[in-house]
């Protein structure tokens, strides 16, 4: 199911947060969204998951205008993979994991035979099957995030969005996390930070500054280092990856001096 947003706005407590995004996830593929801290882009994220309203400009999921959409109808379509998550409830892993079925499940029925399968066989799928019984609150980051990809995987929704999914992981598990959301093959806007991630499992990345669009298109056309210096304040090189052939970003270790031309007042 395809992602359009048309020039949208979002402005929170009476301040300009996101403008003028235009984009479009198309059906099945894999978008990055990048950009520096306080870029925006869990804030447009939220937008799309109906946490924030758009101040101005359209969102549509598939045909469907997201202002049209119920509550159910939202979370049946967009399953969220978030840091966000209450600590206070005595829940298991298994008990999140469950949490995905709900936006399916009619009054108070409770979990069907399906719904307990389908978490179990997600969880195993992220490798968290081992933790079913264990307390949420007591897994480390990494176990957290497991659990809680494997919640969003439960949904079986058309649409992902993951906000920093590989926050906390392990090398091997961002790879394997990424690796087991493009096999998915829905349609995923992810905020990801690692730009060499999202180069190397993107269909295509949208770098945000200040809330609006610096660039979008192919990994390969947007990352480059003029941009990278311009948005991040880095000196980045591209290389040529010496196993596979990809390019790939390689940082100086020290920052680039603020530009005066491409950090205006938002
Ligand atoms: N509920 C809110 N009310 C007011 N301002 C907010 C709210 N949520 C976020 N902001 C502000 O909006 C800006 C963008 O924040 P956002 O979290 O969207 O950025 P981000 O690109 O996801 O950042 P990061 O990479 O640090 O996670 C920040 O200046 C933040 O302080």
């Amino acid at each position: 199911m395809e992602i359009r947003l048309d020039q949208v706005d979002v402005a929170l407590r009476g301040t300009q947060i996101v403008r003028d995004v235009t984009l479009v996830v198309p059906d099945g593929t894999f978008t990055g969204l990048l950009g520096p801290n306080g870029s925006g882009k869990s804030t447009l994220l939220r937008t799309l998951y109906r946490i924030h309203k758009p101040t101005g400009g359209s969102i549509f999921l598939g045909d469907h205008d997201i202002r049209e959409l119920t509550a159910k109808q939202t979370a049946r379509t967009v399953a969220v993979m978030t840091q966000e998550t209450s600590q206070d409830f005595a829940l298991t892993a298994l008990d999140i994991a469950l949490l995905g079925r709900v936006p399916h499940q009619r009054g108070f029925g409770g979990d069907s035979d399906r719904d307990l399968t389908l978490a179990y066989e997600m969880l195993s799928s992220v490798g968290a099957k081992h933790l079913a019984n264990r307390m949420f609150a007591d897994l480390s980051g990494g176990e957290k995030q497991r659990v809680l990809l494997a919640r969003a995987l439960v949904h079986e929704a058309p649409i992902l969005v993951l906000d920093e999914p590989t926050n906390h992981l392990d090398i091997g598990f961002q790879l394997e996390l990424m690796t087991m959301v493009r096999e998915r093959g829905l349609t995923t806007i992810a905020a990801l930070h690692d730009l060499n991630l999202a180069a190397a499992f993107c269909d295509s990345v949208v770098v945000l500054n200040e809330g609006t669009v610096a660039a979008q298109g192919s990994p390969e056309d947007v990352l480059l280092p003029d941009l990278l210096r311009d948005v991040f304040r880095v000196a980045a090189h591209t290389l040529t990856h010496p196993a596979d052939g990809r390019r790939v970003i390689a940082f100086s270790a020290q920052r680039s001096p603020i530009s005066t031309t491409t950090r205006g007042a938002r």
